[in-house]
């Protein structure tokens, strides 16, 4: 498969390398200021950019016909405008805020826990991620999508950065060292504390994620996720 990398950065590099074992050829690699996109010589495209640069990289795609994998986070206010672009243009699409096969069991056991735990109001929950210090955007794309899960299977209503309150799931964000991605999730009483973490030890697992998904989305037109590529329903 011809496969474009739009932001040639820590992921893109890490997925250039995880495609060409599986046989792919990488046949653009767009980053800040690239002119002259070739959109023909595309299968498809995978974005791993800025939160700033996502948007019109998959829109460009969906004008184009390429259908498009993206792992960008920080830029999802504008994803219901994407998610219309790739219907009007009768593309295809599957963003997801973690494409390892690990935390996409972690996002279920997530939601399986906090359904549990709604039962029992003596225990609060909070969320702590740790990631490297060149990171953007906080909290991360994972921590929001856990949230979500919580908000989703209990009486939780939002969530926010570093604050407690009621029906607020608070998240702390540490940014230090290297880290590739970790998450912890707590739910503490007055006499014993739940916790669930999933540890990224290198992002080769997210980089293998997102091939499956290009491979996965090939002649597939419509909105998807990685739960539909991993079959999780
Ligand atoms: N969903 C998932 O599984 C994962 C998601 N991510 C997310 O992926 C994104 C990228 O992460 P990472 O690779 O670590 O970040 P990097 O900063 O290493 O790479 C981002 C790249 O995008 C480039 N870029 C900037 N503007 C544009 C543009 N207009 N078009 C194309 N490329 C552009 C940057 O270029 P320059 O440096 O010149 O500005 C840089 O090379 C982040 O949002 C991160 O949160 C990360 C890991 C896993
Ligand atoms: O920026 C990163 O590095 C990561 N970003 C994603 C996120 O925001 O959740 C996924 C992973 O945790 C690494």
């Amino acid at each position: 498969m011809n496969i474009a990398l739009f932001g040639y950065g820590k992921m893109g590099k890490m997925i250039e390398q995880i495609a060409q074992e599986r046989g792919h050829t990488i046949v653009a690699k767009i980053d800040v200021g690239t002119a002259d996109v070739d959109y023909g010589a595309m299968d498809v495209a995978i974005d791993f950019s800025t939160p700033d640069a996502a948007f019109e990289n998959i829109t460009n795609c969906f004008k184009n016909g390429v259908p498009v994998i993206s792992g960008t986070t920080g830029w999802l206010s504008r994803y219901d405008e994407a998610v219309e672009q790739c219907t009007e243009n009768k593309g295809a699409f599957i963003y997801a805020s973690n494409f390892s096969l690990g935390v996409n069991i972690f996002f279920e056991l997530n939601s399986h826990l906090a359904k549990m735990m709604s039962k029992l109001e003596q225990y609060k929950v909070s969320m702590e991620e740790i990631h490297h210090t060149q990171k953007l955007d906080a909290p991360s794309g994972t921590a929001i999508t856990l949230a979500e899960g919580i908000i989703g299977n209990s009486s939780y209503s939002d969530w926010k950065l570093d604050t407690a309150g009621d029906k607020i799931i608070p998240i702390t964000s540490i940014r230090e060292g290297m880290v590739p991605g970790t998450h912890c999730i707590c739910y503490e009483s007055d006499v014993d504390s739940i916790e669930i973490k999933h540890t990224a030890h290198n992002r080769q697992g997210f980089a293998l994620g997102a091939v499956i998904a290009a491979e996965w989305i090939k002649g597939k037109t419509g909105v998807f996720s990685m739960k539909d590529v991993l079959n999780l329903s």
